[in-house]
């Protein structure tokens, strides 16, 4: 499913390159803006803070939210207290979009993650070019020199990997290429099945300078007590939060 997933993402992105040539793309990210300091927006502190997901559907819950207006959403969320925002623009199973995180980027003042099947540099630069300030990489689609080649340019664009894990190998991985961002997803691409003690178990394996973040299978107040007491430093969260009234949820959330 993965790969399945990876293979159809860079299909779209080569679609998407015959109306908009490489150059081009490239050209528009390293004129935009600055991207926002995300490291600092999800550094350590007193509190747990939350990335909050704009998603539409996915493959393992089928559709969750119609969302017509994500700028809108992503206001509620930043208005709701969360740290940064996560735009899952993959189009065939999550029904997002570039465009989406375009709207986003223009209605909110922190950073936006674009959350995709990244496998080119291409999409990269796009990401950049949508205004986007940081990019998700999932070590288990890549291997070590695209996961290293990628993460570098990232980072020479100014922007900040989500260096995503589901394993101790994939941990090492992903501190072996200097990630300073690192989540462990409590969901297996593969199989969907969730482990919400997944974080628990890998967490004393990323060194305190890295941020920890605890993605998925939040959908409670307690949950989000559970990954706080197991070390994350930030809950991403999706489905509770597209479901939900988000003001109120992150309010509950932000209490823990
Ligand atoms: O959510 C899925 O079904 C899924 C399937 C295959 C690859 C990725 C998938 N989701 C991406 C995510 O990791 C989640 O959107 C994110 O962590 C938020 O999860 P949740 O709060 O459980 O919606």
């Amino acid at each position: 499913m993965l790969q399945e997933l990876l293979a159809g993402a860079v299909l779209d992105a080569e679609q998407r390159l015959l109306a908009r040539p490489f150059a081009s793309v490239e050209a528009a990210a390293r004129a935009h803006a600055p991207a926002l300091d995300a490291l600092a927006a999800l550094a350590p502190a007193d509190r747990v803070k939350i990335l909050a997901e704009i998603k539409r559907a996915s493959p393992s819950r089928g559709a969750l939210a119609a969302i017509t207006d994500p700028a809108a959403l992503a206001v509620s969320y930043e208005t709701g207290g969360a740290s940064a925002i996560s735009v899952l623009t993959e189009g065939r199973r999550f029904h997002g979009s570039m465009t989406d995180l375009e709207q986003v980027r223009a209605a909110v003042n922190i950073p936006v993650l674009r959350k995709d099947f990244i496998g080119t540099p291409y999409q990269v630069f796009e990401a950049r070019a949508a205004g986007a300030d940081l990019v998700l990489l999932i070590v288990a689609a890549l291997d070590q020199a695209t996961l290293l080649s990628l993460h570098e340019l990232i980072h020479e664009l100014g922007m900040t990997a989500l260096v995503e894990t589901h394993s101790g190998d994939e941990v090492s991985r992903a501190l072996d290429i200097g990630a300073s961002l690192v989540g462990v997803n409590a969901r297996d691409l593969s199989t969907f099945e969730l482990d919400p003690n997944l974080f628990g178990t890998l967490a004393d394996k990323i060194p305190s300078g890295v941020i920890r973040v605890a993605e998925s299978a939040v959908k409670t107040a307690a949950d989000v007590a559970h990954y706080r007491g197991a070390g994350a430093d930030v809950v991403l969260v999706g489905e509770a939060l597209v479901t939900s009234d988000p003001i109120r949820t992150l309010s509950e959330f932000l209490a823990v």
